[in-house]
């Protein structure tokens, strides 16, 4: 990305929501800043409640956050780790955001934390069967304590796509499920899996929201949505209804 563009992007987000904690450290910093402040703030949850939710996005990007978090001295048999979306397909297949989680995140110490996947192991259950029963297991757990998003070039978060037939459902503030069934819109976004994905309001239900954006095409995504004069948050910007909103902290990690 233009380097100018990077430099206006900073004062433009904190100048339209000023609310907004960016956090913007050396490259060098970076990941060593975005882990100290995860496990600082599951660390102070735990000394808050005896316990700690974290729930985490899928995908390729927290891959070095997982691998460094993992090696944290975090009173990890305390934790319950979740995801905030998951692609619906096989059970180990590569696309499945759990493996993802298994694979990079709860390994060695961190293996003593509490894994609820939004898809139980086994076969595959219906996109319905499997919606309802992530639904009773969100139902079970805590608020998050923090969450973990990630973010795609086209602006969604968690699985909450724009041009979805169930964006609107799932950004309805009165949405009474915490997490719905989310078909692709078409042409559909790679891996072209339908998914599970939490809605606005379970997100809004976590005590904070952290954000951590690298790549030149998320990047000006977020220039985008930050210059849409009229309406941010529009279908077409579904990460901007969490970027707006001040109920829950959120910080928000752009290179340097
Ligand atoms: O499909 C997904 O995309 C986003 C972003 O993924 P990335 O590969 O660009 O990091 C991710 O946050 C979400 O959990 C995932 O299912």
């Amino acid at each position: 990305m233009d380097a100018a563009v990077l430099a206006r992007l900073a004062p433009a987000l904190q100048a339209r929501w000023p609310h907004l904690r960016l956090r913007q450290p050396p490259a060098e910093d970076a990941l060593a800043d975005l882990v100290g402040t995860v496990a600082g703030t599951l660390r102070a949850a735990v000394a808050d409640h005896g316990a700690a939710t974290l729930a985490v996005s899928g995908g390729r990007s927290p891959v070095a956050l997982f691998e460094a978090l993992r090696t944290q001295a975090l009173p990890w048999a305390q934790l319950t780790v979740t995801l905030v979306d998951e692609r619906w397909v096989a059970d180990g297949h590569p696309d499945r955001n759990d493996r993802l989680v298994r694979e990079h995140l709860l390994q060695g110490p961190a293996a003593a934390a509490q894994f609820v996947p939004l898809i139980a192991p086994g076969p595959l259950p219906t996109l319905a069967e499997a919606a309802a029963a992530a639904e009773a297991r969100l139902a079970a757990l805590p608020p998050a304590d923090l969450v973990l998003l990630g973010m795609g070039a086209d602006a969604h978060t968690a699985s909450l796509f724009p041009g979805s037939p169930d964006l609107a459902a799932g950004l309805d503030p009165r949405q009474p499920a915490r997490v719905l069934a989310m078909r692709l819109p078409d042409p559909a976004p790679q891996p072209a899996h339908p998914r599970l994905s939490w809605t606005l309001p379970q997100l809004l239900r976590a005590r904070a929201l952290m954000l951590p954006l690298q790549g030149a095409d998320k990047l000006a995504t977020l220039a985008r949505v930050v210059a849409d004069p009229a309406r941010p948050a529009s279908p077409a910007w579904p990460i901007a209804h969490l970027l707006q909103q001040t109920a829950v902290p959120f910080t928000l990690w752009l290179p340097h």
